[in-house]
């Protein structure tokens, strides 16, 4: 039995919980959120996971495995301090890695807490075949993200863009990696991720869409490099909890915990 706390309570948070509820080797133990959402998170969790507590931090608690799914912040609020004391981390908010120095650090406290930390593949695909291919050496990843227009409210392309009433596929964005994490913490992990499995956060072009004609989250990437080539398109379902984020991201979640869970890890 692998005894989890889970960092957040949002449209990913309960998603995992919602899957997870009748795997007998997944028993979640402490859900973490901020002070301002433990009423609305209780009543989600006493429903999914009715043996787990609703805290807003892990205290003395010592899971098998601390997960994060709740947004940049937590990398340093939670994450960092589970590591030094040895409590084996996975993230999905990997865009927080854009600040400086973050993958640094993050690295030397599971290094001082004797563990590790795993980065979720989240909605992207193909994040094995990148990080292969990079061994070989890499010419290029290019990524491209094509949101539905209402995917993008509340980010800096909500202004700049009348997002209401867009009518062709619109660039709002085009630049590193790095920038697009930064200015996307909610829309731009994928970037992120593609960036650390292969060319770097400053060294992986991106470009970013608002399109009226999409109805999926679709990311795109084409990589070259020593080993040949490839190109994928995922088309992800968005979660009707938060457009902002791909279904895939849930299952993602699911996999990389029945994998630590189960005997067979695929
Ligand atoms: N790697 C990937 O492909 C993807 C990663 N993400 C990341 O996952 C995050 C969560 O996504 P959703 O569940 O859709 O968001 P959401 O907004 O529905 O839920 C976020 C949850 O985390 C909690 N939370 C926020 N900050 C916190 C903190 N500092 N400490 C503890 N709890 C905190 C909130 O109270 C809420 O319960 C996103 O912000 C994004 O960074 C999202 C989609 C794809
Ligand atoms: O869920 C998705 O489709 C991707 C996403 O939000 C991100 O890259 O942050």
């Amino acid at each position: 039995m692998l005894h989890v706390s889970m960092i957040g309570c949002g449209a990913i948070g309960v998603g995992v919980m919602e899957l997870l509820k009748s795997d007998p080797e997944v028993a979640f133990d402490v859900v973490i959120v901020p002070e301002a959402n433990m009423a609305n998170a209780r009543t989600v969790v006493s429903s999914l996971a009715p043996k787990a507590r609703v805290e807003t931090r892990l205290g003395d608690d010592r899971p098998d495995l601390l997960i994060e799914c709740a947004g940049h912040h937590a990398i340093e609020e939670h994450i960092i301090p589970a590591l030094l004391r040895g409590i084996p981390c996975m993230v999905v908010s990997i865009g927080a890695l854009s600040e400086p120095g973050l993958v640094e650090k993050l690295e030397a406290a599971a290094r001082e807490g004797k563990t590790q930390v795993q980065l979720l593949s989240g909605a992207i695909g193909a994040i094995d075949a990148l990080s292969a291919a990079r061994v070989g050496g890499l010419d290029s990843v290019v990524y491209t993200g094509r949101k539905p227009p209402n995917a993008w409210k509340d980010t800096p392309a909500d202004g700049p863009f009348d997002l209401a009433n867009l009518t062709v596929a619109t660039v709002i964005f085009e630049g590193t990696a790095r920038e697009a994490a930064r200015l996307y913490p909610k829309n731009a992990n994928v970037a992120a991720t593609l960036s650390l499995a292969g060319l770097g956060l400053d060294h992986t072009q991106v470009r970013l869409y608002a399109d009226p004609g999409v109805t999926e989250n679709v990311h795109h990437v084409e990589a070259k490099g020593e080993f040949g080539g490839f190109e994928l398109t995922m088309r992800g379902k968005p979660l009707a909890a938060n457009p902002k984020t791909s279904a895939l991201t849930v299952f993602s979640v699911v996999r990389a915990l029945g994998n630590r869970a189960h005997a067979l890890s695929i």
